[in-house]
């Protein structure tokens, strides 16, 4: 069985736990049947021993397997990792929903993406990467009991996510430590109303508004004071033509969003400035996790 799973990029500034997309930029899963338990790992995180072990995705492909199987049995992964490990582009939820993916497949379960996104929540609670990165596309999602509610649009496909990665990690857990307890009234207003307007943008294709309605109070600069430099990738990428630059997920990396012929610009710009960083220019993804035997 073959699965390939998207990265995605949640919040979108002021869209706290709620918003996020998909970027074409994936890992793929190959699984085999097999008389031993063997794994094989090439790109991002092949040389962790951690992320060999990929603890997170066996955990999780076993239990649901059982589940849905009833048996035990032994099999060979092959991991092709092409998102960047703990920097806010969603690699956890990657492995979470292939995991899923592939238990169902593996034990000849009926493959529902809806289903596929309700068990997610139970391995990560909010619901703004798993959304995208089952989906595909521009998603708003909430939470009620134990279901994901969503909404989709597709992307266009003239526009781009330019994205900036930094040399350095930010959990996602320390993340939110961060985060205060308790908001101010006006700083809650500030981002509710943006992340409201900016779901209205994004449904109407209306591009050149979402500047004003990207900005964030909730979660955004406390993070970003992790990495400083970060406030600087931003205003570069908005000086050179970003219709918006946002802090991805957790961080550490940016999120910009840029017209097809603005996207090669604004990367060399951020390269040029920030050489230790990397720099990719990637079409936004509408397909979500795909699977095939
Ligand atoms: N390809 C992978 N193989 C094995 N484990 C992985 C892989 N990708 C992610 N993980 C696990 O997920 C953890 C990273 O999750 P974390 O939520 O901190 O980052 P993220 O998902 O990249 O960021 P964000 O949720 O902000 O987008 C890693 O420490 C590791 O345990
Ligand atoms: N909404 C999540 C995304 C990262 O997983 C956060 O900002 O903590």
């Amino acid at each position: 069985m073959f699965i390939s799973v998207p990265a995605t990029s949640a919040n979108l500034g002021p869209g706290f736990d709620t918003l996020g997309l998909a970027v074409d930029l994936r890992n793929e899963i190959i699984i085999k049947p097999s008389k031993f338990l063997s794994l094989s790992t090439h790109g991002e995180g092949a040389d962790n021993p951690k992320i060999k072990k990929n603890s997170l995705f066996l955990s999780i492909f076993n239990e649901n397997y059982k589940r849905l199987s009833g048996r035990m049995d032994n099999f060979r992964f092959e991991f092709t990792n092409r998102i960047p490990i703990s920097r806010g582009l969603g690699s956890s939820s990657a492995v979470i929903v292939a995991a899923l993916s592939g238990a169902y497949g593996m034990a000849g379960v009926k493959y529902n993406k809806r289903e596929i996104l309700n068990q997610a929540l139970r391995y990560e609670h909010h619901p703004d990467n798993i959304t995208p990165a089952v989906m595909g596309g521009f998603n708003v999602a909430c939470v009620e009991g134990d279901r994901v509610y969503s909404k989709k649009r597709r992307m266009p496909d003239y526009l781009r996510a330019v994205v900036v990665v930094p040399n350095r990690t930010i959990s996602t857990a320390r993340s939110r430590t961060v985060l205060p307890k308790m908001y101010r009234k006006e700083e809650t207003v500030y981002s509710l109303s943006r992340a409201a307007y900016m779901t209205a943008l994004f449904m109407s294709e209306s591009w050149d508004l979402l500047r004003i309605a990207s900005k964030d109070k909730l979660h955004q600069a406390r993070r970003m004071k992790m990495m400083p430099e970060l406030f600087d990738v931003q205003k570069t990428a908005l000086k050179h033509g970003a219709l918006m630059s946002t802090l991805s997920g957790s961080g550490s990396t940016f999120f910009n969003l840029a017209y097809e012929k603005d996207a090669e610009k604004i990367a060399q710009s951020l390269r040029d400035r920030f050489p230790q960083f990397r720099v990719f220019v990637l079409a936004l993804d509408n397909n979500g996790v795909t699977t095939r035997n």
